[in-house]
């Protein structure tokens, strides 16, 4: 069942087109990414489903709810992810979630949540004095106090660490397995890649695609490439003649195959006819990256 829907929203500042006409749904219980570069909309489009901002054009509704009219029922479904210079640098971690736990009718317990987000040994600590990773951990903590139905993460991962940035991801998973449904605001392939059961990819204010990640990579060509090198000197038009090879170069000893379907499996099926092993064998198939650069023409730099 759908839990947010989106239809056809627009948004301007002044001039400036944001959000030009963007559609999607997201169900019950998955975690549903919105993608693309720096200026694409995903803000402007989260705050509008938040019901922070209001859209010049189009239809919300989370959860039954429209998000200008319903703001403060909204507010008890949906947690926010807050950003972190809005907390005072001396607050301790307890005093902000026991602060935010007092916003709503039935808070979690927040030392149940200290400790499923690795925090209770920060409990006394002030905001301030916290790592990157632990502001964050607390971010998702205070947007999980109210024990929401959904929850809204902005670019969670931003200016971490690969560890804590790993980290941050199995918190998110299991937040997502709680039940919360969650909606990623991210324009990191990796994490969009990891995380997302779908995504909606948005360039320039327009959704251009909206899938799974496999189901975005399947889209674009599928071409592979494996490359090896040789044991003994194998004849590319060998490989040529298979059918699922497009392509053969050789540089200085080594051998790059491109082509389709089960490549790898055609092209070391012929090697080992030859009684050739290939050494430092690598395959490299499409990305979420290349789908991409196919979709909006342009790669996404992070
Ligand atoms: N309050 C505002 N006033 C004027 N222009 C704005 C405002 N907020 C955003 N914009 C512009 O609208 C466009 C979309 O911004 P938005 O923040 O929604 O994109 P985004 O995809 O979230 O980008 P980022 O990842 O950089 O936050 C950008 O060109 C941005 O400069």
């Amino acid at each position: 069942m759908a839990i947010i829907e989106v239809v056809d929203l627009g948004k301007r500042y002044g001039p400036k087109v944001a959000v030009d006409s963007v559609s999607f749904t997201v169900e019950e219980g998955e975690i549903f990414g919105i993608l693309g570069p720096n200026g694409a909309g995903k803000t402007t489009t989260v705050e509008c489903v938040e019901g922070m901002r209001v859209p010049d054009r189009g239809t919300i509704r989370v959860d039954g709810l429209d998000p200008r009219r319903d703001r403060d029922e909204l507010r008890r479904r949906m947690g926010v992810q807050l950003q972190e210079s809005l907390l005072p640098e001396r607050l301790r971690v307890w005093e902000a979630l026991d602060l935010y736990s007092s916003f709503y009718p039935d808070p979690a317990d927040w030392r149940d949540l200290l400790v499923r987000l690795g925090l209770e040994g920060q409990r006394d600590v002030e905001f301030g004095k916290l790592s990157g990773g632990q502001k964050q951990r607390l971010s998702v903590a205070l947007a999980l106090v109210g024990r929401p139905r959904i929850a809204v993460l902005d670019e969670l991962t931003t200016g971490l660490d690969p560890q804590a940035r790993r980290d941050t991801w199995d918190l998110v998973e299991a937040v997502r397995d709680s039940g919360v449904t969650i909606l990623l605001v991210t324009h990191f392939m990796e994490e969009a890649e990891r995380l997302c059961d779908r995504l909606a990819v948005i360039d320039a204010g327009r959704v251009v695609a909206i899938d799974s990640p496999a189901g975005l990579v399947s889209r674009v060509d599928g071409e592979q490439r494996v490359r090896f090198r040789p044991s003994e000197p194998i004849a590319e038009q060998l490989l040529r003649e298979l059918a699922e090879v497009s392509d053969v170069r050789s540089h200085g000893g080594q051998i790059v195959v491109t082509g389709t379907g089960n490549l790898l499996h055609a092209v070391t099926s012929l090697l080992a006819r030859n009684q050739v092993v290939a050494a430092e064998l690598r395959i490299e198939q499409t990305s979420l990256d290349d789908a991409f650069v196919e979709l909006t023409g342009r790669k996404l730099s992070s």
